[in-house]
């Protein structure tokens, strides 16, 4: 059982250098989307798949570098493969996302719902689900947007992958001091304030313990120009393939496991 990850895109909502901060998902085989914004279609293109390569699409919250480019999926797999696919969300999302954002699009008769077009799989938070063998997901509900819903995510009980979310470090700190989590992959605004995303300058207040297990992501268009400055973090690079297994990235990247 080996789990790896590749980012299609590590930018942010507004970036255009980098595509949306989505990430596929790979154990034994199969392939779990993170996300699916609006700049999806095209990443999963250039790295060589279609839509009909995914088993399954996990979504963290309605904005649409997370959700955009499910309606292109949703039509390719009716139009094109002839097959529903398989949608993970937290049950608390499913209304929101037909009812104010899919349905516009997908919608041609009354009757249809997000189920006509999805194989849908509602989660419920601080559960751990089996997604595939060998691949669990807990959704750990996170503040983003006043109001709005909003999930990070903890795979199989170790690596943290955050779903847009304000700076929150005692949460960190639990996941990684309590719970046992050794890889965290984070949104990261470069510059302040950090009003709905963590931003560098209070990532950077994390003890070194936390930030040498923390790679940063989601981030703007002038990234290169932080390079060298986050201190014990580094940057996820985008269509990297990292092994997500702990002694790999221990070694890797030299954290103490
Ligand atoms: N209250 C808000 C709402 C949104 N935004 C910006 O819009 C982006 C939507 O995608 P995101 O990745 O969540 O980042 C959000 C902010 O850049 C923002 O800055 N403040
Ligand atoms: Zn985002
Ligand atoms: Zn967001």
């Amino acid at each position: 059982m080996e789990l790896k990850i590749q980012m299609l895109g590590t930018g942010s909502a507004f970036a255009k250098a980098f595509n949306n901060n989505n990430a596929m998902l790979t154990v034994d085989g199969l392939n779990l989307l993170v996300d699916c914004g609006i700049t999806a279609p095209k990443a999963l293109h250039e790295l060589g798949y279609n839509f009909n390569d995914l088993d399954a699409v996990l979504i963290t919250h309605i904005h649409a570098d997370h959700m955009g480019g499910l309606e292109e999926l949703a039509f390719q797999m009716k139009f094109i493969y002839g097959r529903k696919p398989t949608l993970y969300l937290a049950d608390t999302l499913v209304e929101p996302l037909w009812e104010h954002s899919l349905k516009g699009g997908l919608q041609q008769d009354a009757s249809e719902t997000l189920e006509s077009f999805f194989v849908v799989h509602p989660l419920k938070e601080g559960v751990s689900h089996e997604i595939f063998p060998g691949l669990n997901v807990e959704l750990i509900g996170t503040k983003h947007i006043p109001n709005k819903p909003n999930y990070s995510l903890l795979f199989n009980d170790f690596f943290f992958y955050s779903g847009d979310t304000v700076f929150d470090p005692d949460l960190l700190k639990d996941l990684v001091n309590a719970r046992g989590v050794r890889i965290i992959f984070h949104d990261c605004q470069l510059h302040p304030p950090g009003v709905v995303h963590a931003c560098l300058s209070q990532l950077l207040t994390l003890p070194d313990s936390i930030q040498e297990r923390t790679f940063l992501m989601h981030y703007g268009d002038d990234q290169p120009e932080f390079a060298g400055r986050t201190g014990k973090m580094r940057f996820v690079e985008q269509q990297r393939i990292y092994a997500v297994d702990r002694l790999t990235f221990a070694e890797q990247f030299g954290m103490i496991d």
